[in-house]
């Protein structure tokens, strides 16, 4: 049976300036939801789920071959689960993602104990692979299933404590797992990465990883090592992996990735200075690193899909797609470039 499917409002996280009040009372009442368990569950009840089976999210193609994020509502759900078997307050186990401009609340959940097809059938939708998820879906969901696998994720890795090896007990939000043994109290864990475009002026250095789809190129990127300031990750990963010495630094902007595991992306802008600019590549790391012109970055901006050359030809260099904040760099490295120099 098909259930009354919602699809997610277009504004969850958009229009900062439209309604600060808004804005500040959404926030405000998300933090409380976070720490008052009886009103989490109350917000549950007239919430929204959004589902996952084994951490792949639920979408649905409507007729015009646009994908969307179905939402449940909470007594929907409940039925979805008696109906397959399931003691329906397992809805109770979704964990808080945000919260609309309505504060209706947004939550999600990994039904990956039930049969992923009777699933599929009762909501009208398919559990695709989150990569494939992340970047077909609009802009304001795609952050959402990223959260949502993000945090269940979280949970399914951290049901014990590390130090007294108990199992831990999460809060109806989800927001934290607790260790009643010891107090220990556990919050979700993101890593932060940085990840830098190189210039030398009149041009970038793109690098690629073995692991990369065939023609990729990325900017830089590494984890910071504990203790280090992210300009110092930055100085160290340029100077480790392709073995040049960063004069300036100018922050870009940030984003939660979660491939392979959460990591929380810092983008910057880095120059060489032009008289040092022999790249000397760590194969241990990258497959390939080099200088790229203004004209190459421009060519290789313009493919939408990944090309597909025959095996025997050179690759068509090509760059992540728009959500990736290497292409943020990218792109912004382009503008700067034909502001200043107007590609000459
Ligand atoms: N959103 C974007 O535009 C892009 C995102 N990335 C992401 O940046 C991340 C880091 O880039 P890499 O060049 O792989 O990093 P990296 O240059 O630091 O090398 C990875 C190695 O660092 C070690 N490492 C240290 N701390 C780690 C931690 N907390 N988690 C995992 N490994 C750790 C491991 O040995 C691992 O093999 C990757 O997860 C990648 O998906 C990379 C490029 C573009
Ligand atoms: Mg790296």
């Amino acid at each position: 049976m098909l259930m009354c499917l919602r699809v997610l409002p277009a504004r969850v996280t958009r229009n900062f300036s439209r309604c600060c009040s808004n804005y500040v009372a959404r926030m405000r009442f998300i933090n409380k939801l976070k720490e008052d368990e009886g009103a989490c569950l109350t917000a549950l009840e007239s919430g929204n789920i959004f589902l996952y089976h084994t951490l792949a999210p639920l979408l649905r193609k409507t007729q015009q071959g646009v994908f969307q994020l179905p939402l449940l509502p909470f007594k929907d759900l409940e039925g979805i689960l008696n109906r397959l078997g399931k003691d329906g307050s397992m809805v109770k186990d979704s964990v808080l993602i945000t919260c609309t401009e309505q504060n209706r609340a947004l939550f999600c959940l990994d039904v990956g104990e039930l049969d992923q097809q009777a699933v599929e059938k009762e909501c009208g939708g398919n559990f695709v692979d989150l990569r494939k998820a992340f970047f077909t879906l609009r802009g304001e969901e795609a952050p959402l299933v990223a959260r949502g696998q993000a945090l269940l994720r979280w949970h399914q890795g951290n049901g014990f404590c590390s130090a007294s090896g108990k199992p831990t007990t999460r809060n109806q939000a989800g927001s934290q797992r607790v260790c009643h043994s010891n107090g220990l109290i556990y919050y979700p864990k993101m890593s932060p990465v940085i990840i830098t475009l190189v210039s030398d002026g009149k041009r970038c250095l793109l690098a690629r990883q073995a692991s990369f789809p065939r023609g990729m190129f990325s900017a830089l990127a590494g984890f910071c090592d504990m203790g280090e300031t992210l300009e110092e990750t930055l100085r160290r990963e340029v100077a480790e992996e392709v073995g040049l010495e960063v004069v300036s630094v100018r922050y870009s902007g940030s984003q939660h990735w979660p491939f392979p595991q959460s990591s929380f992306m810092v983008a910057c802008h880095a120059t060489v200075s032009p008289g040092n600019t022999q790249v000397d590549v760590d194969h241990e790391e990258l497959e390939e690193a080099r200088w790229f012109t203004l004209e190459e970055i421009r060519a290789a901006l313009k493919l939408r899909t990944p090309p597909r050359n025959p095996r025997d030809q050179p690759p068509t260099i090509w760059v992540p797609p728009s959500y990736a904040i290497a292409h943020k760099l990218i792109r912004e490295w382009v503008d700067d470039q034909e502001l200043h120099y107007d590609g000459k």
